[in-house]
């Protein structure tokens, strides 16, 4: 297995609070993993701390790099568009982008902008939600890495929209790489999960392939997650 993902004794505190600790992960490449937890769990955090836009303690390794910049090269993360203005079009952020990545693909930018019906012209502050979700979408996946984040891509997306890009998002992505993506909506992303990794409790408490909870634990990804994060499930 080539690991695209290690994280070796993660912890990052904040303001003198644990917000994650004895953090272990290994993702291997070609898979879509689920990242579940509740709200403040910590899951925004810890793609910040693979991206290196938040520092913590303990080892992050992507693809072979563990620096910070190194990292940054193979992972593909829009946090939430900051740092664009209100009267930014979205035409403009697409030039930013292909200026400031080398592995920028336009080509499956206008493709994912025309799935996704985003309109250049309009401006950031105009964009309703859901349609700055689909454009953190569009650009998230239009860069060629080994790994991408999504967090909570779909919660202002219309339930009709969030199906269609669900069920298409895995054409977008290489084969080989994996997408890491956090959602609340388990049951409308399970379809298309491999894996999912739990945070709970300051940390990691489940990392599991789909196929097993189904066939040998015989419950639905929804069902497991919801009765392990009550305590209730037996993790056999
Ligand atoms: N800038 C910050 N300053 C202080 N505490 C923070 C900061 N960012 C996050 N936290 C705290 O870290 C914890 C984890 O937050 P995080 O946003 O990572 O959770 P999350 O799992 O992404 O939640 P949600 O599902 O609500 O998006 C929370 O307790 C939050 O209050």
């Amino acid at each position: 297995m080539t690991a695209i993902l290690t994280i070796e004794s993660l912890k990052y505190n904040r303001n003198q609070r644990h917000i994650l600790h004895d953090v272990q992960l290994t993702l291997a490449g070609g898979k879509v993993v689920g990242l579940l937890g509740a709200n403040g769990a910590g899951k925004t955090t810890l793609m910040r701390l693979i991206t290196g836009s938040a520092k913590g303690s303990g080892a992050i390794t992507v693809s072979g790099s563990s620096t910070p910049v190194g990292r940054k090269q193979h992972v593909s993360f829009t946090d939430h568009l900051k740092g664009f203005a209100p009267n930014q079009k979205i035409s403009r952020i697409e030039q930013f982008y292909d200026a400031v990545y080398p592995d920028f693909d336009s080509q499956r930018y206008q493709e994912l902008a025309q799935f996704l019906d985003l309109d250049g012209q309009q401006k950031l502050a105009a964009l309703s939600k859901g349609t700055r979700e689909k454009l953190i979408i569009a650009l998230t996946l239009s860069r060629q890495v080994d790994l991408y984040l999504l967090d909570e891509p779909f919660s202002g997306i219309d339930s009709m929209s969030r199906k269609k890009i669900i069920n298409s998002i895995i054409r977008w992505l290489p084969d080989t790489a994996t997408l890491l993506v956090s959602d609340h909506y388990v049951s409308e992303i399970a379809p298309i999960l491999d894996e999912i990794v739990v945070v709970k409790d300051q940390t990691i408490v489940v990392h599991e392939e789909t196929e097993t909870i189904r066939d040998q634990k015989h419950m639905d990804i929804e069902t497991y997650y919801e009765q392990l994060y009550e305590g209730g499930t037996d993790n056999d």
